[in-house]
């Protein structure tokens, strides 16, 4: 029997006639934050509600530590903590009512309730918030109620669902941060469709794009698609682009808005240095140089059609 954390086995699923994802695989078996990475429509969701037992998907399969979701959904999802992209919350409640029936609904015994909720205070910094009623919480201590809920039962496998959206730089910070701690003794997916917030968060990355998985590897390995490959220079006596373009490792040369020149190269190994080097040298005065990585978009498109070979 495998005992991955979680394995995804040929997923494709369609609400009506077109696919919404096709052969999702996967398998995570060590603790840290695994980065779900698309842009928007990619699927993201889809899989993830398919994963949490949510939604059953058209095709394929999700073992939870070795747990047909399909065969013991209960026994399953005891081992996963979810936090949809809507967080399930009862505005209505404080945070202490709140994860009580959270703990009812998880069927932590009655005995255990208490300190279950403790410490998942305790994790989200929310224990000051106790009797606050949830409707009276700013977007970014919600947000922390919504993660307190997915780890109240102490599970091995927490699903955030853009967890981050909509919440302002300090709060993202903030909940970047109790992320990483709570996947300290678990593994913990997290998604997003915003490149730096995966790179800012996750140990590996996985990238869906139309429905299919583009790239499964390390946050590194992902970046090597997204090195520069050109860079903005401003000086204040260029010489003219011919002498730039001689440069050697430069392959293009273009005058972009204003003082600023386009410099393009294939291998950014070494080159701002020698691009800094030769101003000095010749006295071209540099006052800027900034080097410019693929957009998302490119690197999406770059991925799809590898994918495709
Ligand atoms: N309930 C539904 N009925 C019909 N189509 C749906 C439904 N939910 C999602 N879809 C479609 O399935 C595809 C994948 O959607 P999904 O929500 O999984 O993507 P996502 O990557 O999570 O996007 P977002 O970041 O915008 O939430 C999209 O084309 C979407 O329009």
């Amino acid at each position: 029997m495998n005992k991955s954390i979680v394995k995804i086995e040929g997923l494709s699923h369609r609400y009506t006639r077109d696919w919404a994802i096709r052969d999702i695989n996967f398998e995570i078996n060590q603790t840290g934050v695994v980065g779900l990475l698309g842009s928007n429509g990619a699927g993201k969701s889809t899989t993830m509600n398919i994963m949490c037992g949510v939604l059953n998907p058209t095709q394929g399969k999700v073992y939870i530590n070795g747990i047909d979701m399909q065969e013991d959904a209960v026994g399953a999802k005891k081992l996963i903590g979810f936090l949809p992209q809507t967080a399930p919350l009862h505005l209505d409640l404080t945070v202490d009512e709140y994860l009580v029936y959270c703990s009812h609904l998880r069927l932590i015994p009655e005995k255990e309730i208490s300190a279950a909720l403790e410490e998942a205070k305790d994790r989200c910094g929310i224990s000051h918030f106790s009797n606050r009623l949830i409707r009276n919480l700013s977007g970014g201590y919600r947000q922390r109620v919504g993660i307190a809920q997915a780890i109240i039962h102490r599970p091995r496998l927490v699903v955030l669902d853009e967890p981050t959206n909509g919440l302002d730089p300090n709060q993202i910070t903030e909940v970047r941060k109790l992320i990483k701690e709570i996947a300290q003794e678990r593994s913990v997916i997290f998604s997003s469709h915003i490149l730096s917030e995966i790179q800012a968060t996750c140990r590996d990355i996985k990238m869906i794009e139309n429905g299919r998985m583009v790239f499964e590897d390390t946050i590194e390995a992902f970046n090597n698609y997204i090195e520069p490959n050109s860079m903005l220079v401003a000086l204040n006596n260029p010489p003219a682009l011919e002498v730039l373009q001689a440069i050697p490792g430069i392959i293009s040369v273009e005058q972009d808005h204003g003082k600023y020149i386009r410099l393009s190269f294939s291998n950014p190994e070494g080159i701002s240095e020698k691009v800094i080097a030769m101003s000095s040298e010749n006295g071209w005065l540099l006052t800027e140089i900034t080097l410019e990585k693929s957009s998302l978009d490119a690197i999406f498109a770059q991925l799809s059609n590898k994918s495709k070979v």
